[in-house]
């Protein structure tokens, strides 16, 4: 059978017999999308009750939830088409950055930080199809901490106290994995009969994983068994992470939402269908949205309201290209304001990620002949490398204090075997040098790259317009590490990530740290504090986690939606997507994103079913 020196004599017929059966096993994985609606299903000027933009993470929530009842007729708007068999496979999800299923953001430069990625820039994915960034994103499922909610509950927005948004999250939840559902805490802890499936990645590196979380244990940052069932406690907690997947598939929102709501004759469904504005009347009230549907212009008009639900980046540019924002830079840009709202596009936040290199001399290199049977193994019934993340799924969640109920720190971690070739390529946003020497050892010993995330950052960046024509990206100031605590934050938690490399497995593979070469950095002491300050201005990248530009508040002046998710000083008019949060969660952002969908849509049924 296959080794790593493969090379056999043959007559032809092996090759033959077993390239036809892969040709056959692929053949059989033929991806032909049932397309939910065709592009010109809807006619100019239709009228709907309800009108969503943007079929991502809380849109897709939000279309399925509202078309529950028969009488409302749903229209959802997606830019972009249906997602490609790649964004099923789990470790395919890189195949899509920079493709036509990816926004492709770039943050702009100030010439100063991010010295070490290419144009000092940061590259920000955001997926463009059926599912948004919930059919690219990397699957962790990580719902916050009580103490996220609570601040959110503090800022005057009495329906989103920690115990209401639990309710939600278990409504969304159905967690699959049978042998943690054998624990009564945790069983009770997630919902059971939602639409969106959560399980655990079958790793190809278990027993390492577990060697990781030990070293995690071996200094404070205590292992458990589910990060979603418990409440923060100590210097922190690591586990393996849950994951939005199911029998080795990406379950997205597309998968969980729409697809299973398919069938229903009140929701239309539109693909590449570009919303240029929302329209507005003369009493500030939406009435419809003005759309790109393959080049064709089209308006669609909503009885009851138009729900916005395009994303961070997205939803305050609509709103600024439809008059609804700060008066003054929509003047300045030829755009007559119609409600002055100065906070929309302001307030940008994120979860800064700095990578951490760890040299070591496990694992050992790749086994290509392995590799390939894998690749079969997918084919034949979705198990192999293919059918999990590419990141080891474990999240350690930690602090500098004992005392705190939430964690300030979050670490992911990725592994490259001896000659991968895969480093380079996920390090490819990064200038030469940095990948050069972030590279260096990678013949001979394996590159661990702790990826550190500061969950609660002061910093804060904007959005706003570049031109009035919507066809034109708004700009991105990220703005990450601008507050000095955010460093101090960040060289804190790099000290405590790489005091890893002295627990007993780290020093078993005569763990060390390479020197990245970043010019702006030579002056200082390698390892000080002053190198990890310059290391991290010049290194932090993005985790993907904008939220907060279209923050939710009960005052204008520094909020853009109410309690309620509509729209201040706009009739009709709702932002459902992760732009509402006031603050990030302590995690990733998909699961409070499918929250908010949640709740959303209940607030929104509250809103007319008990009116009638
Ligand atoms: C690469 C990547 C990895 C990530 N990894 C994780 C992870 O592992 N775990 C996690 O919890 N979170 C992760 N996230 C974050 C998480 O996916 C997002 O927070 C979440 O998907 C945001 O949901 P949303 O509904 O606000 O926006 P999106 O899901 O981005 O949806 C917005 C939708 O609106 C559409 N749209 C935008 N403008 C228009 C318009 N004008 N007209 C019509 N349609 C429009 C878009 O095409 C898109 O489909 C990741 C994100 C990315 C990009």
């Amino acid at each position: 059978m296959l080794s790593d020196n493969a090379c056999t004599t043959t007559t032809g017929a092996a090759p033959h017999l077993f390239a036809t059966a892969i040709q056959f096993l692929a053949a059989t994985q033929c991806y032909t999308p049932d397309k939910i609606c065709p592009d010109d299903a809807a006619p100019d000027l239709e009228t709907f009750d309800f009108i969503v933009v943007g079929a991502g993470s809380a849109g897709s929530v939000v279309a399925n939830r509202l078309s529950e009842i028969s009488h409302w007729n749903v229209l959802l708007l997606e830019a972009g088409p249906e997602p490609p068999i790649e964004s099923d496979i789990p470790s395919l999800d890189v195949e899509m950055y920079q493709s036509k299923y990816d926004w492709q953001y770039v943050t702009k430069s100030d010439g100063v930080r991010h010295q070490g990625l290419q144009n000092g820039t940061v590259r920000w994915p955001r997926g463009k199809m059926l599912g948004g960034s919930s059919s690219i994103n990397a699957m962790f499922y990580v719902r916050g901490n009580d103490h996220d909610f609570q601040s959110w509950f503090d800022e005057g927005n009495p329906s989103w106290s920690p115990e209401t948004v639990n309710t939600y999250f278990k409504k969304a939840e159905n967690l699959q994995d049978m042998r943690l559902n054998e624990d009564l805490e945790i069983y009770e802890a997630y919902g059971h009969d939602g639409p969106l499936i959560i399980n655990t990645f079958n790793t190809s590196y278990a027993e390492l994983t577990e060697k990781i979380l030990d070293s995690w244990d071996n200094i404070g940052v205590k292992k458990i068994p589910d990060i979603n069932a418990v409440k923060f406690q100590g210097y922190g907690l690591s586990a393996i992470s849950r994951a939005t997947a199911a029998n080795g598939e990406r379950q997205s929102t597309y998968r969980a939402y729409l697809k299973t709501a398919n069938s229903r004759l009140n929701l239309k469904v539109i693909t590449n269908a570009f919303v240029t504005k929302i329209l507005l009347d003369d009493n500030a009230q939406a009435y419809g949205v003005e759309v790109d549907v393959n080049g064709k212009q089209k308006r669609f008009f909503a009885d009851l309201e138009v729900i916005l639900s395009a994303g961070s980046i997205n939803t305050p540019h609509l709103l600024m290209l439809s008059g609804i924002g700060p008066a003054e830079h929509l003047f300045s840009k030829n755009i007559s304001c119609k409600v002055d709202l100065p906070y929309v596009g302001q307030n940008l936040q994120d979860h800064p990620y700095v990578p951490i290199p760890i040299y070591g001399d496990e694992p050992g290199p790749e086994n290509i002949a392995e590799k390939m049977i894998d690749v079969l193994k997918y084919l034949h019934n979705k198990t192999g490398y293919l059918a999990h993340e590419n990141i080891i799924n474990l999240s350690a969640f930690f602090s500098r204090y004992k005392h705190l109920d939430y964690p300030e720190f979050q670490s992911h971690l990725l592994i490259f075997r001896p000659n991968s070739s895969d480093a380079r390529t996920y390090l490819s946003t990064y200038n030469d040098d940095v990948v050069d020497s972030f590279t260096k050892y990678i013949s001979d010993k394996a590159l661990y790259i702790f990826a550190l995330h500061i969950l609660h950052p002061f910093s804060r960046g904007m959005i706003y317009l570049n031109t009035s024509n919507p066809y034109d990206y708004p700009i991105i100031d990220a703005n990450y590490l601008g507050d000095n605590r955010d460093i101090q934050s960040s060289v804190d938690s790099i000290k405590i990530v790489t005091s890893l490399i002295n627990t007993p497995f780290f020093k078993s593979i005569n763990a060390f740290i390479p020197k990245i070469d970043l010019p702006h950095c030579f002056e200082y002491e390698f390892l000080s504090d002053l190198y990890w300050k310059c290391y991290s201005i010049h290194m932090t990248q993005t985790v993907y986690h904008p939220i907060s530009t279209a923050r939710m508040g009960p005052d204008p002046r520094n909020s853009v939606v109410n309690n309620f998710l509509k729209v201040h000083g706009v009739k009709n008019l709702r932002v459902i997507d992760a732009s509402i949060m006031p603050f990030e969660t302590s995690g990733n952002t998909n699961a409070p994103t499918i929250m908010i969908g949640e709740m959303g849509s209940d607030m929104i049924k509250a809103d007319y079913l008990t009116k009638k």
